[in-house]
């Protein structure tokens, strides 16, 4: 589903990705561990072609992710990559359901994607992804009444709506409660398992990737410092991978877009996509 040789990312001189070498096969559910600044977003960014890697090679899904010249490409690779942000993007003035129906505007054709014209499928499918977060009840309210909780439910049912190969979650429960956190995670496992769909998400909690993940992979100062099964990891692979993050990468400084800004452009877009 993803190969991916070789990639590496630099932003001037600062090298963040660092020759990355990993195969995700369909239906795995791998998380990502590793320091701030170890360069976890930046590979999810590299995979649903939202930043262009230095070097290296990366097909997900049959397509070319570091062919980001080709908008066609790009095109055809985000309807297959859904991404979860931390800070569950969705747009508050909008109603539940029409939140989880943008999940579907990269898949209708542009004219319908432009008047809003949602299919009865397309309709049935989105309260079908609410279903599976158990918020079919919402669909009618606005997503600002939603709790922070309820709202990346809202976003992971937009994600399903997308009927995606792979979701890409970029650290989906950062700012939720232990016990909101634990059903996020497990709605996204469920649909790992039962509609088979890839999942790359990055945790910062060594916990959780242990209970959740099939597979763990350990970054540090932009390299993989380990790759194994949940139950292989050890307390001495936690210390590689935490004592390990790379000076320059401590000192890296942002040169173009920080997170809030791309997170932010992301929303704007979706929202001129909706007004
Ligand atoms: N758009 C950008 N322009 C310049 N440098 C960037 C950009 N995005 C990230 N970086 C740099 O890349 C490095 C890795 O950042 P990245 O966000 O991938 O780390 P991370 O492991 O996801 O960290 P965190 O857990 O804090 O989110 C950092 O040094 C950061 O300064």
């Amino acid at each position: 589903m993803i190969k991916i040789r070789s990639l590496t990312k630099q932003y001037g001189k600062n090298v963040v990705l660092r020759g990355i070498d990993l195969d995700v096969v369909p239906g795995e559910f791998l998380v990502v561990l590793g320091p701030s600044g170890a360069g976890k977003s930046t590979l999810l960014r590299c995979i649903n072609g939202l930043i262009t890697p230095s070097g290296g090679e990366l097909s997900v899904a049959g397509f070319d992710a570091t062919n980001t010249a080709s908008r066609r490409n790009l095109r055809g690779l985000r309807q297959q990559v859904a991404m979860i942000f931390q800070h569950h993007n969705v747009v508050p003035r909008l109603s539940v359901l029409k939140n989880v129906l943008t999940g579907r505007l990269g898949q209708v054709s542009t004219l319908s994607s432009l008047l809003q014209l949602f299919s009865r499928q397309d309709v049935a499918l989105a309260m079908d992804c609410l279903r599976r977060v158990e918020l079919e009840h919402k669909a009618g309210e606005r997503t600002d009444a939603l709790s922070g909780g309820q709202r990346q439910r809202v976003g992971i049912a937009r994600a399903l709506a997308q009927r995606p190969k792979v979701i890409l979650a970029d650290e989906p429960i950062a700012s939720l409660d232990p016990k909101t956190a634990r059903l996020v995670l497990q709605y996204l496992r469920d649909a790992c398992r039962e509609l088979g769909i890839t999942v790359i998400c990055n945790l910062h909690q060594v916990e959780h990737a242990r209970e959740f993940g099939d597979r763990i992979v350990g970054l540090a100062g932009g390299k993989l410092v380990f790759d194994g099964r949940s139950n292989e990891l050890r307390d001495s692979h936690i210390n590689l991978i935490y004592g390990g993050l790379d000076k320059t990468a401590q000192a890296g400084v942002y040169e173009t877009a920080t997170h809030a800004e791309v997170q932010r452009s992301t929303e704007l877009s979706l929202q001129g996509a909706l007004s």
